[in-house]
């Protein structure tokens, strides 16, 4: 049988060169050996320790706790942990040696260095805590992100003071008047009050005052009588007051109608009836009326563009939804609600990486929810990976909405222009007065007008062009009203 035989010098070795600290006291409490780690973890040498009682180093705080005193105060193996002067956390295990008189002769103490594995146990808890208020903040994301369920994203001050007031008017049949610039959800509001509303049960009727021509305007919304004119069906048309009645009736883009018509509306607003294009008859309709615009409805009642009349019928409640890039607060839920309803229609699981959140964050989107959605859908349909990671300069090249297509200022009319040829003469000529800004609006109202002259439709242009169909037509109405 093999006796292994240790020899004294090999034990020193080990001693000296094992990782653990050691620790030997005597039946006194005196520092009899120490090891070259003990002396690392207590910034001091072995020979200002040897010979000393444990009760003197703690007392000069070498180290707190000490496995020696504890050990000879219970008679039994300790393990706690200790803090050395110079910061280091050992854990301590204590061993008392019996000598045969059963008195304690010796306590060897050995510790390991847990410092760094506390501090990372520290930077664990941290990040835990952190995961835990990241876990709540989109807790209450998601409580907001219920658009589609019924509820209006309303993070910011602003939308909050917008819902508040929503709430209050959703059950009386006040006229309302949505105001905001193009693509911040006006629509999606007027819907959401009459989900609200009750007259709910019934429907609500979309009328664009901007995409149907003003010709067909009031047939369209008034009906029309048998052969009431050429091209008129045999039967008649029924219209879309009578279509919403005991219903909402919303009026989008009202800053779009012409005087004339302006007229016809104001007359149907007072006295909820209207007679049918061609006929005699009264007819009724019981409807709710919310109207909105882009338009500064102000501005053009002081010019003369819109009826002050009709402006206090239709502004008993004003409200204003404000631009997307005064409610950052709401961006961060509209984000991550586009792109979940993005990855139920598509069935995928597109996730954004936080640099592509941060330079969603940062952009103005002058297009609002509008351009902020369609730019997440290119972005996604675009995309290889359904992890997406973009910074702000890959960011531009899928903004493709361009801030004049937000601006809603007329074009001054201008009577000498009255073919194609002198238009682009005029724009670029040398010797006329019109500023920059006035010629970029021609400019662009050429280029829409001459697609529509060859779609005779708002939205083929708006889809080739790229944009609204409601910008097509305001930049069509900007020189024809
Ligand atoms: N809170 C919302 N959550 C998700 N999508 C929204 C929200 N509000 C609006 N949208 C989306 O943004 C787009 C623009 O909204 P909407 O048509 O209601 O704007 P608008 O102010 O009526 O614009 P315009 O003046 O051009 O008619 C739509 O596709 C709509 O579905």
């Amino acid at each position: 049988m093999y006796k292994q035989i240790v020899k004294e010098d090999e034990l020193n070795l080990i001693f000296r060169n094992t990782t653990n600290e050691i620790f030997v006291a005597d039946g006194q409490g005196i520092c009899i050996q120490v090891n070259p780690e003990c002396e690392k973890n207590l910034g001091i040498d072995a020979a200002s320790l040897i010979g000393t009682n444990v009760k003197d180093l703690v007392s000069r705080g070498l180290f707190t706790n000490s496995t020696t005193l504890k050990v000879l105060e219970e008679k039994k193996p300790v393990s706690l942990i200790q803090e050395t002067s110079i910061g280091q956390k050992l854990y301590a295990t204590g061993i008392p040696v019996f000598a045969e008189n059963g008195e304690i002769s010796r306590v060897i103490s050995t510790s390991i260095n847990i410092t760094e594995i506390l501090k990372f146990q520290e930077k664990v808890q941290r990040m835990e805590l952190m995961l835990d208020d990241y876990n709540k903040e989109l807790a209450s994301i998601k409580k907001t992100i219920k658009f589609n369920q019924g509820e209006i994203i309303a993070s910011s001050h602003h939308m909050k003071r917008v819902y508040e007031m929503l709430e209050m008017i959703t059950q009386v049949d006040s006229t309302i008047l949505l105001l905001g610039e193009s693509g911040v959800g006006k629509s999606e509001i007027a819907h959401w009050i009459h989900k609200r509303s009750n007259r709910s049960n019934k429907k609500l009727i979309e009328v664009n005052c901007a995409a149907i021509p003003s010709n067909l305007f009031e047939s369209e919304l008034f009906g029309y009588e048998p052969g009431a004119f050429s091209g008129a069906l045999s039967s008649g048309k029924r219209g879309l007051a009578l279509e919403a009645d005991k219903g909402t009736l919303f009026l989008d883009e009202i800053g779009e109608l012409s005087l004339e018509l302006q007229s016809k509306i104001l007359q149907f607003i007072q006295s909820k009836s209207f007679r049918k294009v061609g006929g005699n008859k009264t007819e009724k309709s019981d409807v709710r009326i919310i109207t909105a615009t882009n338009r500064n409805l102000e501005q053009m009642v002081n010019k003369g563009k819109f009826r002050e009349d009709l402006y206090y019928r239709l502004s008993v409640i004003p409200i204003k939804i404000p631009p997307l890039r005064e409610r950052k607060e709401d961006l961060i839920a509209l984000i991550f609600l586009i792109l979940d309803n993005l990855n139920i229609s598509y069935d995928k699981k597109y996730t954004f990486s936080n640099t592509t959140i941060q330079s969603l964050l940062n952009h103005q989107w002058p297009g609002n929810i509008r351009e902020l959605k369609n730019t997440i859908e290119r972005i996604c349909v675009t995309s290889k990976d359904e992890y997406i990671d973009l910074d702000k300069s890959s960011l531009i090249k899928y903004l493709y909405f361009n801030n004049s297509d937000y601006i809603n200022e007329e074009i001054p009319r201008r009577s000498s222009i009255d073919n194609d040829e002198s238009i682009t003469n005029e724009i670029f000529s040398l010797e006329n007065d019109m500023s920059l800004k006035d010629r970029v609006k021609w400019f662009e109202y050429e280029i829409v007008n001459r697609y529509y002259k060859k779609y005779k439709s708002t939205q083929q242009v708006a889809e080739v062009l790229k944009t609204s169909q409601s910008t097509i037509s305001r930049k069509l109405n900007q020189v024809e009203n």
